[in-house]
């Protein structure tokens, strides 16, 4: 199957820094890929790098076909990609709903108030709709700021799948939830249609291996390491290296 991205011999540099040093990555249409490795190990600038918010020092980042090295972050929708961040990025005064409706609203380059016209108020629905994928229907209402973390975090998945993206870029998705909040997020990104393109940085190993079809294992700016989570599970290198340990 063609790849939705690829990554080719990418190196990045901070100053002296190599924190990439040639990396090389394809992701397949639909597949669900977790980046795993220990704190410094360059997945966050890998993320950056795929998602277009850092520019690699050499190499190439190709999507969809399309040559994006240099291409800043703000061109990835067009291309069928979208990221969420650590960080939430929703408005807390704002409802769910209404959120939803803006992100809608600026991958379709309007920046204008809320339901001013009948176009705005059919995206206003088309933003119920989104809210149901995401299973936030009953609270679209609510201001994010009052949403629970877990909820909160679907809300932040629901405006990556506002832009329809064929890929999506997760950055740790279940840092901070409660147990029973990344079990809800498991069975959550499971219920996405299996042709849209998952791939996660994931700390929690048990999220990272229960999503992912495939694990990429990283340490000091390489791929130590790629494999089904089964594969990667039984690696002693990796728990060497990752773990600190070796198998048991
Ligand atoms: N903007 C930057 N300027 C300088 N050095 C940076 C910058 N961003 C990252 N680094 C360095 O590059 C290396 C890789 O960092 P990166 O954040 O990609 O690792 P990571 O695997 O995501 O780590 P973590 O799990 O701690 O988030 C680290 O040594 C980090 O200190």
């Amino acid at each position: 199957m063609a790849s939705v991205v690829e990554i080719r011999e990418v190196t990045v540099a901070f100053g002296g820094l190599r924190a990439l040093r040639g990396v090389d990555l394809d992701i397949a249409q639909g597949e669900r890929l977790a980046v795993i490795g220990p704190n410094g190990a360059g997945k966050t600038t890998l993320f950056n790098v795929i998602a277009g918010d850092i520019a690699p020092t050499t190499g190439t980042v190709v999507i969809r076909g399309q040559d994006c090295t240099r291409r800043p972050s703000r061109h990835r929708p067009r291309l069928g990609l979208a990221r969420t961040y650590q960080k939430a990025r929703a408005f807390a005064g704002l409802t769910v709903r209404e959120n939803i409706y803006l992100a809608l609203a600026g991958h379709r380059g309007r920046h204008r108030a809320l339901w001013r016209t009948p176009a705005d108020r059919a995206m206003g629905d088309e933003a119920a709709d989104v809210a149901d994928r995401v299973w936030l229907s009953g609270q679209l209402d609510e201001l994010a700021g009052e949403l629970a973390h877990g909820q909160r975090r679907q809300l932040e998945l629901a405006m990556a799948i506002a832009t329809r993206p064929d890929v999506m870029l997760l950055d740790e998705p279940a840092s901070g939830l409660s147990r029973g909040e990344r079990e809800r997020l498991v069975e959550l990104l499971e219920s996405f249609d299996d042709r849209l393109t998952l791939l996660l940085i994931e700390h929690d190993m048990d999220v990272a291996f229960r999503i992912a079809q495939r694990v990429v294992v990283m340490a000091d700016g390489e791929q130590v390491m790629a494999g089904t989570p089964d594969e990667v599970r039984a690696d002693p290198h990796v728990h060497r290296i990752y773990l600190g340990t070796e198998a048991a």
